[in-house]
């Protein structure tokens, strides 16, 4: 419960062995080429990332991955696993926050028997099911502060200390740290312990949020149709050009995990045909901005198309009010399941402007 145990402990070799890369420029090619544990790395952006994966690999040097929400920290922690010396070891994940403060100890660090009421026997912590690996920490700022001491006295000494034993036992891990909170404001405010700071943020690497990598965006929906298409026995559906439109438009808030998931549900809505904007139920693009970076945007609800561009224009930098203009266009047009009518009344604009919108767009002909 809460920690995952992402390998196999008992034998050599990682539980889903080394992952394919596709680095392809062509998205039309991905769904052919790629396997369900495949990594999708077309965008620029997602192409650096692989370049320094593949050059810290080979060291033990601690590995600090920063992102929001499903932009694929624990992916790439296990590919860097995959692609260390270490891979034949096992790779195990643990998500710090999903512990008590006084259960994450024992967690980490195991127990002996009688080390408090309940530990009736003795019982091996992450460190030590990942001895000879790597261990993924996911949202190490979560850590209570006592244990951030004994973490760190563990990085550095290399050795831990079950609960309620006094004897060391050496361990040889690669620590892989990953948070989605901004760890630099937790230290100024107290809350994570600078010292431990310094000690994992040995190699950072910053995962870039989905609407910042565009490139990535059909691919990777190309490459969860051909997954869940398997999984579900379906014929694949073709991806309209309005639905390329669409997922395109939209500023993804949950990343990687909410393409997955939306792919997923429409293949299991759609009539097995053509995957329609509709089949995505994507939320209003205005709300789910309101979640994203533009928290002190005045955007919190649908409000009509002009008065949001005017408030919008005023802050913003050229350009926004285009990406703008087809993201609230193209949300609400998916919202309104393509209804014209509905569109243009809910944007506050007349039905011909909106075709001239959706025409620009190449939605409608
Ligand atoms: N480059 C990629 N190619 C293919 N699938 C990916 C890629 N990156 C992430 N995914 C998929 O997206 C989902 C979310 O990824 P992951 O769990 O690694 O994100 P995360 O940043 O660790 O999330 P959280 O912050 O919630 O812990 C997973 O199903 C993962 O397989």
């Amino acid at each position: 419960m809460g920690a995952i145990f992402s390998g196999n402990i008992d034998q050599a070799g990682t539980a889903f062995g080394k992952m394919p890369i596709i680095t392809f420029p062509d998205p039309q090619k991905v769904s052919l080429s790629i396997r369900a544990s495949a990594l999708v790395f077309a965008d620029p952006a997602s192409q650096a990332l692989l370049s320094l994966i593949e050059r810290i690999a080979p060291s033990d040097a601690t590995a600090f991955i920063q992102g929001e929400t499903g932009t694929g920290k624990e992916l790439v922690a296990r590919h860097l696993h995959d692609l260390s010396p270490r891979r034949n070891g096992p790779f195990a994940a643990i998500n710090c926050g999903a512990f008590s403060e006084t259960l994450v100890e024992s967690e980490l660090f195991g127990y002996e028997r009688g080390a408090f009421t309940g530990a009736v026997g003795s019982k091996v912590g992450w460190f030590e099911s990942a001895n000879g690996g790597t261990l993924f920490l996911d949202e190490i700022g979560d850590l209570p502060l006592s244990t951030q001491v004994k973490l760190l006295r563990v990085l550095q000494e290399r050795e831990i200390v079950r609960v309620g034993s006094r004897k060391p036992t050496p361990i040889d891990v690669r620590l892989v740290a990953a948070t989605n909170v901004d760890l630099e404001e937790a230290v100024r405010a107290g809350r994570f312990r600078e010292d431990l700071y310094y000690r994992i943020n040995v190699v950072p690497i910053q995962l870039v949020p989905l609407r910042d990598r565009p490139g990535d965006i059909l691919p990777l929906a190309r490459h969860f149709i051909s997954t869940y298409r398997n999984r579900l026995q379906t014929d694949e559906p073709e991806l309209l050009p309005e639905t390329i439109a669409a997922l395109h438009a939209y500023p993804w808030p949950g990343n990687i995990r909410e393409l997955e998931n939306v792919i997923h549900r429409a293949l299991l809505v759609c009539d097995g045909s053509a995957l329609r904007p509709s089949h995505l139920h994507l939320p209003a693009i205005a709300a789910s901005n309101a979640t994203t970076e533009r928290r002190d945007s005045p955007v919190t609800e649908f409000c009509t198309l002009e008065r949001t561009l005017e408030s919008l224009y005023e802050k913003e930098p050229e350009g926004l009010y285009d990406l703008v203009n087809k993201a609230l266009i193209v949300g609400a047009y998916v919202h309104c399941r393509e209804n014209q009518v509905q569109t243009a009344r809910l944007l506050g604009i007349s039905r011909n402007v909106l075709r001239t919108h959706l025409k620009h767009f190449g939605l409608i002909d």
